[in-house]
């Protein structure tokens, strides 16, 4: 088994590359561009993006996982096995390619990369833009060639998308949302230090209000007992009946004096 070099490729591409371009040739590799079907995890409406003229971009969050289809049909003779792979200029960004990295002899179909940014950064990748390689290495003997599910692919699937649906939470969605609820501690801690503030504030009038009245009750029940004192003085029958009984011995003593 040998990796052929770039004499051969330029023999053998035309018939394996459905968009052969002689200058994608980059030393022994040959660039496969981006074509027109992304899939995002962090996609709202869980669908494939369809990119064209308009919307030729696609932005990869960091955290992020990522279905992009080559714009190229891929046709590997039975006697090649190719290997494939995303350019260190992405990679270098923390574009990492999941999926795998071969491509059986018999082979034909546009190639899916699953990747995943663990960059810290967006990674934005225009529609045409070469950003994977392909190289390819003869086999000593021609193999049976694929007959698998992926044969024929030229589209993101359903089945595709359907695999990958689930919340996919990136470290950036986990760090904004501990921010949020950093955020929410503190509003509910110094709402909680104005309610403690005027819990005790309150607590503390109550006491003094509680003594004031017990102070209060007790000048109240004092001057009750002075006053019930005084009332029992004044009301005692003996106090009048002596005074009349004065009275009338000097009445009485008087009018004999008259006689
Ligand atoms: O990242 C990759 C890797 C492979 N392929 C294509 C080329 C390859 O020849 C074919 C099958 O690859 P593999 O055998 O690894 O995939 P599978 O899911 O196991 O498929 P199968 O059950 O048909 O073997 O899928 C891709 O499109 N993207």
């Amino acid at each position: 088994m040998a990796y052929l070099g770039t004499k051969e490729l330029e023999i053998i591409l035309p018939n394996c590359i459905d968009k052969y371009d002689k200058s994608k040739i980059d030393n022994v590799a040959y660039e496969l561009a981006l074509g027109d079907q992304v899939y995002l995890t962090d996609s709202k409406n869980r669908k494939k993006e369809i990119l064209d003229d308009k919307n030729s971009q696609v932005v990869i969050k960091p955290g992020q996982f990522a279905l992009l289809l080559t714009d190229e049909v891929v046709t590997i003779p039975k006697n090649i096995l190719a290997f494939i792979s995303i350019k260190f200029s992405q990679k270098i960004k923390g574009l990492i390619n999941v999926s795998g990295f071969h491509v059986d002899p018999g082979f034909s179909g546009k190639i899916i990369f699953s990747v995943y940014n663990a960059g810290p950064t967006n990674i934005t990748l225009d529609k045409g833009s070469p950003y994977f390689m392909i190289w390819f290495s003869e086999l000593t003997s021609e193999s049976t060639p694929y007959a698998g599910k992926h044969k024929g692919q030229n589209s993101i699937s359903a089945g595709n998308v359907n695999d990958l649906n689930g919340e996919l939470l990136s470290p950036s969605t986990l760090l904004k949302r501990i921010k949020e609820n950093e955020k929410k501690l503190s509003a509910i801690s110094v709402i909680a230090t104005i309610l403690i503030t005027l819990g005790s504030g309150l607590s503390i009038k109550a006491l003094s209000d509680t003594s004031k009245f017990n102070e209060g009750y007790n000048i109240g029940v004092k001057e009750q007992s002075i006053k019930k004192n005084i009332d029992s003085i004044f009301s005692k029958p003996n106090v009048d009946s002596i005074i009349s009984k004065k009275i009338d011995v000097i009445l009485k003593e008087k009018n004999n004096e008259k006689k």
